[in-house]
């Protein structure tokens, strides 16, 4: 598997507190690397030191095989990124930024007018970029970002703040990016709904540390859904859905079973109705991303 990053044992401080703590990403070249982790888990801090905007340390950081802190204009070269606010001016047309940033690039200006197509602005492109929606603005700086051709984009929570719509606009664009341009994205979030239909990969940090890290389908094996029951009686319905050979847990008051079909969520229900019980409710739950933190932190 060839890696488009790699991170090896990463440590990083600022002052006394330790943001990265023995940090090893592994993001293969094409995929897109859902680098995920709530406020404070050191998805900022770490994306700079990708970036050299913090110094990366000898032989902890890997761009494509080279270790960032000896190959640095070279790997620098090889990536595009959006962290924080894109750097728009609002005085100017999206096409006018596009078409500054090639002339800083020397790249020709027969760019701006293909990216601004890529990332769906063409009937905005003479618009004041200032007048633009979050999303558009998002977008903007992606296709600022895309200018040079890089593999490899760096996204820092793309789609903060935006509505619905601005994400769906996104995730599409993403999912565009690297299927019909072969580019590698690590973009990172701290909401896992936002992530995982987008994402190949995932790599979950809390406190600076990895806490997973696989494929999307390895993550869903992690999150699999269950069907929480409400009853009068859980010990005793407990008692009866393990004697037919659901796996129930408890849960506070409420009976847990892992989500199959509805038929078989029928059956159970069935099961504890005619056996005297009175349910409830019956409600698919999946995990969301606090929980499975839970877990996975149990787990470590
Ligand atoms: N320049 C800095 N000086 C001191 N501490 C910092 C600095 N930048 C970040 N930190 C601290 O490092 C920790 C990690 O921050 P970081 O921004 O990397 O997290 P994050 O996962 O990106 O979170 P968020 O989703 O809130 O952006 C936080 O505790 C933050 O307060």
């Amino acid at each position: 598997m060839t890696l488009a990053i790699e991170t090896r044992g990463l440590n990083y401080h600022f002052g006394q507190q330790q943001v990265v703590n023995e940090l090893s990403l592994q993001v293969p070249k094409g995929s897109i690397y859902g680098f995920l982790g709530p406020n404070g888990a050191g998805k900022t801090t770490t994306i700079k030191i990708l970036l050299n905007l913090l110094q990366a340390p000898r032989e902890k950081v890997f761009i494509f095989g080279k270790d960032l802190a000896e190959h640095r204009i070279e790997s620098l070269r090889r990536l595009g990124s959006l962290v924080e606010q894109p750097a728009i001016y609002g005085h100017m047309s999206g096409m006018e930024n596009l078409h500054n940033r090639c002339l800083l690039l020397g790249i020709s200006k027969a760019r701006a007018a293909e990216m601004l197509a890529l990332v769906g602005l063409t009937d905005a492109a003479r618009k004041k970029a200032g007048k633009y929606s979050l999303g558009m603005k998002q977008r903007l700086g992606i296709a600022l970002a895309l200018l040079s051709d890089p593999e490899l984009l760096l996204l820092d929570e793309p789609t903060n703040g935006l509505d619905p719509n601005g994400i769906i606009e996104i995730r599409n664009l993403l999912i565009r990016l690297a299927t019909e341009r072969g580019k590698t994205i690590l973009v990172s979030s701290h909401l896992l709904a936002e992530i995982e239909r987008t994402a190949t990969h995932v790599g979950i940090i809390n406190k600076g540390k990895l806490l997973f890290q696989g494929t999307i389908a390895d993550l869903q094996q992690l999150s699999q859904p269950v069907v929480a029951i409400d009853t009068d009686d859980p010990v005793r319905a407990q008692t009866l859905l393990h004697a037919a050979g659901y796996p129930a847990e408890t849960e506070g008051a409420q009976i847990r079973i892992p989500f199959q079909t509805p038929a078989d969520h029928a059956q159970a229900n069935k099961l504890l109705v005619e056996a005297g019980i009175a349910v409830h409710a019956l409600q698919p739950l999946r995990k969301d991303l606090e929980h499975l933190f839970l877990d996975i932190t149990k787990n470590n």
